[in-house]
């Protein structure tokens, strides 16, 4: 390598460690460093379950059907299935069907808490959800939904992705209790929001709960700020 190109790498890195030097010093007098929170949408602040046991009831009013008091496992579609396996189908044509995710309503207290969330000194909030594989409306539902209910400043802050582990966050609050994808270590930590579907899990002393948006979500997020202001100490 010849002088010059070495003296302006030089001089690009050195102005780097130096802003990287100067941030680092600014957290650990004033906590400056940003937290950034992903939070899902189905099941966390949008009531997926009950609006489609609602759907459902009301489309196949002489079938069979599961309370939100005996769902277990995750997926909505396998529970159906086995309890008769042609309701496998009849339950996803609920999801599938226009305005299914639009007219969901908002589960307690969530809307509430990422609008005061993102309003919090040094904190970025984004909505993380994966849209269903039917794209006819779950993408602009979702848009619509969050518009509808959290108003049209937080259209900039959603993310749709099919795979969350490539996304970077600091936390993710979600029902979902596995959440896979290609990258094996994501960097955000996954809190598990309580839903009929994951409540009868034993507990996993390496997963944070929260058990709904009344739950202690300020001192989840200030535990997670003091594990930044310590690493970077
Ligand atoms: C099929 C199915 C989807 N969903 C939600 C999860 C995803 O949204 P979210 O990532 O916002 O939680 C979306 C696509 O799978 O629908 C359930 O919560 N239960 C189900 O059984
Ligand atoms: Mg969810």
């Amino acid at each position: 390598m010849t002088l010059l190109p070495r003296i302006v790498r030089w001089v690009e890195k050195s102005a780097s460690s130096m802003y990287f030097h100067s941030r680092c010093s600014a957290n650990m007098s004033f906590n400056e460093r940003r937290l950034r929170v992903l939070v899902d949408m189905d099941g966390v602040i949008a009531d997926f379950e009950g609006g489609f046991l609602k759907k459902y009831k009301e489309k196949f009013p002489n079938e069979p059907f599961i309370s939100l008091e005996d769902r277990r496992g995750f997926w909505v579609s396998t529970q159906y299935g086995d309890l008769r396996r042609d309701l496998c189908e009849k339950a996803i044509s609920i999801w599938e069907s226009k305005n299914f995710f639009l007219d969901l309503d908002p589960l307690p207290g969530g809307v509430e808490a990422v609008k005061e969330m993102s309003t919090m000194e040094n904190t970025d909030v984004f909505i993380c959800t994966s849209p269903i594989k039917h794209y006819s409306y779950c993408p602009y539902e979702k848009f619509a939904w969050v518009e509808k209910h959290l108003g049209s400043e937080f259209l900039e802050q959603i993310i749709l992705t099919r795979d969350k582990t490539v996304v970077t966050g600091d936390i993710l609050v979600d029902d979902k209790p596995d959440i896979l994808g290609v990258e094996p270590n994501p960097s955000w930590e996954h809190v598990l929001f309580t839903a009929c579907h994951n409540k009868h899990l034993p507990p996993n002393p390496s997963q944070r709960r929260l058990q709904s948006w009344a739950d202690d979500w300020r001192g989840l997020l200030q535990s997670k700020r003091q594990e930044h202001t310590s690493v970077c100490v």
